[in-house]
């Protein structure tokens, strides 16, 4: 065993934050994404609520997945990937005893981290309008039953608000800084507008601050380095892959119907070479050569 995999999930990911400012977190909705992402160099990644939701049920995100849903989607990820993951836990999915189990459980699934907003249970996507939130009071609960229920300290619990749609950019600071009271790790200001809305975030609370760049949404596709110049230790790129697999895909389908044949699409494909070295398939190959063509090659 080396020194890596001795660390917690959690002692990894708060290593990785600090090393780099800010660490880039990728969405990986699946086993394989996680690998790629690992290949592709990535320290950290994350399983989004949309995510589990779009992807793996053909849902909106509206709060219709439950914790075992999310929780499969993790353990298949953890087994396949030494990354450290968040994982959106949405609103804990329930009161302070369940959300308990939703710490305990993603602890054992192998999370590093998870992030916990101020939505109601009946929540939207950040991005959206309508959205409602809870009072601070039952905020700061949720925070204080999570940090509570989590066995390893390393393990880190992000508040996220929403509050800034709902209530404003000061009631949105003043709840930040009440869920780091309550011992919340990392903070989520969701949905922000401008740099300077994370520099008013950076400056009023002394943890980590991550930045949201998902497409098509509220925030501008802020880069790293505008987002390191505000003080954001975490850059959040929750959707970007499956957007484009999912553009990629659909074009596949169309051109076989239209078509008839993939032979113009094999060019962006991944090749069959590409994949086997990705799940290092040869290794396994050559195990079931070991274990077994020698027996019935003596036969
Ligand atoms: C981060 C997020 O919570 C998610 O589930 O991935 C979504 C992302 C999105 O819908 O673009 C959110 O920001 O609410
Ligand atoms: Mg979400």
């Amino acid at each position: 065993m080396n020194i890596t995999s001795q660390q917690s999930p959690g002692t990894r990911f708060r290593q990785r934050v600090s090393a780099q400012s800010p660490l880039q977190i990728v969405g990986t909705i699946n086993a394989y994404c996680a690998m790629l992402a690992e290949q592709a160099g990535h320290q950290a990644i994350y399983l989004s609520g949309a995510g589990v939701a779009n992807a793996s049920f053909g849902l909106p995100d509206l709060g219709m997945t439950s914790l075992a849903d999310v929780l499969e989607d993790v353990r298949r990820i953890t087994a396949a990937s030494q990354l450290p993951i968040l994982v959106d836990i949405d609103t804990g999915f329930g009161g302070a005893l369940t959300i308990a189990r939703t710490i305990k459980s993603m602890e054992q699934a192998g999370a590093a981290a998870v992030h916990i907003e101020d939505q109601v249970q009946q929540k939207r996507c950040g991005h959206r309008p309508n959205k409602a939130i809870v009072t601070s009071e039952e905020m700061v609960d949720r925070i204080k039953a999570a940090v509570d229920a989590r066995t390893h300290d390393d393990f880190v619990i992000m508040a996220r608000t929403d509050a800034l749609a709902v209530e404003g950019m000061e009631s949105a600071i003043e709840r930040a800084c009440l869920c780091v009271e309550a011992g919340a790790d990392m903070i989520f200001p969701e949905a922000m507008a401008t740099l300077d809305d994370y520099q008013r975030f950076t400056q009023a609370v002394n943890v980590p601050v991550l930045a949201n760049i998902t497409e098509f949404g509220k925030t501008p596709l802020f880069s790293r380095e505008e987002l390191a110049s505000v003080g954001v230790q975490l850059v959040l790129y929750p959707l970007s892959a499956f957007r484009a697999m999912s553009k990629a895909a659909l074009n596949v389908y169309q051109q076989l119907n239209e078509k008839g044949h993939q032979r113009d699409l094999t060019i962006d494909m991944q090749t069959r070479e590409a994949l086997y070295q990705t799940l290092n398939y040869h290794h396994y190959e050559q195990t079931l050569d070991r274990l077994f063509l020698k027996e019935t090659t003596t036969d």
